[in-house]
């Protein structure tokens, strides 16, 4: 069946038009359900007066199903005007053992003909759809939820189709160069984040369809599609478990608000709906009921690029690390051994011995520490009334309240936190000022005692975190995630590109919370061509990355004599660049003060600066810091300013190699003075 190209364009058509016959069924159910609904709705107003609380209950139940009803056609016509313009984009003819081959359409959704009664086209996450993306021609085998099915390929044919129409199709031999991949990644770069479900890699498709790892962290270099495979990995979960997880039972713990942003089509052009998104700093604010100002992580990065301070680093570098979160473990065990002094209380003439308090007080170990005090009072004065034989006074009950909370030494987390780096012999590492204003590096450990101090409501509504960019995130803030997200967790990073390395979690350090993580490592780099790859190396050298083979112009560095002639030249490229065709570049500077200079003299229309406050992504050319461009990708990229003078530290080394690695196509770096002495040669 179908066998020529010819053939192909003919049941093209078929599939178009009975597309087209399925729209308009949807259309006449919407016209009918809005009909049922405004008669409804004209049947409650008449009869209002006659209606008792039952039936407007009822009526409005109702009018709410009928509303549902409508807004799933609504949902169902986009789908099916979506697979009008690109209705699969791929085929396998699939033989089982002794049967024929069928062929089995793949596209972004699926679509059921309910005439004939069979499924034209097979959603990508469909059991059968990963046979594309796992096998070649030959013997091949799909898992489905009753066992695992085999056959033999007898034909794989890609196919791109726009506005309906065949652009091409190609067949796949066993070895196949893969044309189809190369020819999306040599595109220009779309606005936001696209889907990639036509050109899913075998090792992609792993990650993405892998139902048992309760947590799944994902290192991969950089442009490896972590962040992309990740999106698709949701998408597929949203199927595979659509009965017991929809879209707001996901949570995406994202960098910054312009990066939600970035990602924010993907999972709709895959059909789903949008997920909500939250920022650690969000989450920190929520988490400490903000009563306590803190520093942002940007603002700590930033502090560490202005200035070089050792004690500043020292202090990031400690509570970053495994042994911090270990300290902080052992001290919650000292405080409950040590800080409680047990006496007996006496209320009245009533003694409460000693041995009551400390058995009830054992009783309570689930409940955390400083919430147990409630609970033992409450048994005091149980046993108090049973002794006296009445009931106590409320000065008498109040009484023993204060008495019991006075058998611990603190009862305020911040005092206890303190007293943790007394405890360690090392008090200088905590920095708070007289406005209470905490330090990044304290946020998550404050938000961890208070947690198993005191308890915290977990997200529960939450089936799966989605943790991006998890190198920026240390230890302590994994064991708060893991205390309030007891869901299925999906990490990724890359240990590379953290914009702080005194903090940097590695894929290890955080298999260390997560000892029951899958761990999957993904080499290939996808992004950008051989040369700008091979150039990011010179600055972070990993001997394991695979870039795909895709050329383009060789990165490059041109010196200036001063600032000025610097950003005149540029001027002049973003003018080539505008008439360019390509779609987007990123200036990308170390700090946003450079951004910011780099703004104001370079200031048009079309250009547009991002810093931290930003929320949308923008189309065209951005101006912006490395930690902020983190996660995004620009068709070419400048990198200004990459002096000796501006780039020195390790953290700037890692700004740059984040920066570099933005780019798709093509690189540019200025600099004045002399070079960066990470690209002299
Ligand atoms: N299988 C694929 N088919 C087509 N494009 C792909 C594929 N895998 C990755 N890409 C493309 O590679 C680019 C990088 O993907 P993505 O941003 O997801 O990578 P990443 O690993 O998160 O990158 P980084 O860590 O550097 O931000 C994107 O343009 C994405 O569309």
């Amino acid at each position: 069946m179908n066998a020529t190209q010819q053939e192909e364009k003919e049941y093209l058509e078929v599939i178009k038009e009975q597309l087209t016959l399925a729209v308009r069924r949807v259309d006449e159910a919407v016209r009918q359900s809005s009909e049922e609904l405004r008669q409804k709705k004209q049947y409650i107003h008449e009869h209002q007066s006659g209606m008792d609380e039952a039936d407007m209950v009822a009526a409005d139940q109702s009018i709410n199903r009928m509303a549902l009803t409508g807004e799933g056609a609504v949902g169902r016509k986009r789908r099916l005007l979506k697979l009008g313009q690109s209705p699969y984009f791929g085929r396998i003819d699939f033989a089982a053992p002794n049967q024929a081959s069928a062929p089995v359409y793949i596209g972004v959704y699926s679509f059921f003909d309910e005439q004939q009664r069979r499924n034209l086209i097979y959603d990508w996450r469909a059991p059968i759809s990963s046979l594309f993306y796992d096998f070649e021609l030959g013997p091949a085998s799909y898992a489905t939820p009753s066992g695992t099915v085999r056959g033999t390929i007898e034909l794989k044919r890609q196919y791109k189709i726009r506005d309906g129409r065949l652009e091409f199709m190609l067949d796949s031999d066993v070895n196949i160069h893969d044309d189809v991949l190369q020819q999306e990644l040599a595109k220009s770069s779309d606005d936001k984040m696209k889907n990639i479900v036509a050109t899913i890699q075998r090792d992609q498709n792993a990650v993405i369809r892998n139902e048992t790892a309760p947590v799944m962290i994902i290192q991969g270099v950089a442009g490896s599609g972590k962040t992309s495979i990740a999106l698709h990995r949701i998408a597929f979960l949203l199927y595979r478990y659509r009965e017991t997880i929809s879209a707001k039972d996901i949570l995406i713990i994202s960098p910054n608000k312009v990066f939600a942003d970035y990602i924010s089509n993907v999972l709709p052009e895959l059909g789903e709906e949008h997920i909500p998104e939250l920022g650690m700093d969000e989450l920190a604010a929520d988490l400490l009921e903000n009563r306590y100002p803190f520093q942002t992580f940007f603002e700590q990065v930033s502090a560490l690029l202005e200035q070089h301070n050792p004690a500043f680093i020292e202090r990031i570098r400690f509570k970053s690390s495994f042994e911090f979160l270990s300290r902080l473990n052992q001290y919650l065990l000292h405080i409950e051994n040590n800080y409680i002094t047990w006496t007996e209380l006496r209320v009245g003439r009533t003694v409460v011995p000693v041995a009551f308090v400390q058995q009830k007080f054992r009783a309570y170990h689930r409940v955390p520490l400083l919430k147990r005090f409630a609970l033992v009072a409450n048994d005091i004065r149980t046993y108090v009334r049973d002794a006296t034989g009445r009931k106590l006074t409320g000065q008498e009950k109040g009484a023993i309240g204060e008495a019991t909370a006075r058998l611990f030494r603190f009862h305020n987390v911040l005092d206890l936190y303190r007293d943790f780096y007394r405890w360690i012999g090392r008090p200088e590492l905590l920095q708070v000022g007289h406005s209470l204003r905490l330090e990044y590096a304290d946020v998550f450990a404050l938000i961890y005692l208070r947690i198993r101090l005191e308890g915290a409501t977990a997200y529960d509504q939450v089936k799966h975190l989605l943790v991006d960019e998890m190198q920026d995130y240390t230890p302590v803030q994994y064991a708060v995630l893991s205390r309030l997200f007891p869901c299925r967790k999906t990490i990724l990073g890359d240990v590379s590109q953290t914009v702080n390395p005194y903090s940097a979690s590695s894929a290890e350090a955080i298999e260390r919370v997560f000892p029951q993580a899958d761990v999957v490592r993904l080499q290939r780099s996808y992004r950008s061509t051989v040369e700008i790859t091979a150039f990011a190396q010179r600055l972070m050298p990993n001997p394991n990355i695979i870039p795909l083979e895709r050329h383009g112009p060789e990165p490059t560095v041109v010196p200036f004599g001063s600032q000025a002639e610097e950003l005149d030249a540029i001027r002049q490229m973003l003018l080539n660049f505008k008439s360019s065709g390509s779609h987007s570049l990123g200036l990308i500077c170390k700090t946003l003060r450079q951004a910011e200079q780099a703004y104001e003299a370079l200031q048009a229309p079309g250009i547009y600066l991002l810093t931290d406050e930003s929320t949308k992504f923008k189309e065209g050319i951005i101006i912006t810091t490395a930690h902020l461009a983190k996660g995004l990708e620009f068709d070419a990229v400048i990198v200004p300013f990459a002096s000796a003078h501006s780039y020195k530290t390790e953290v700037d080394r890692s700004m740059l190699y984040v920066a570099c690695t933005r780019a798709m196509h093509q690189l540019t770096l200025t600099y004045s003075g002399a070079l960066t002495t990470f690209l002299a040669a």
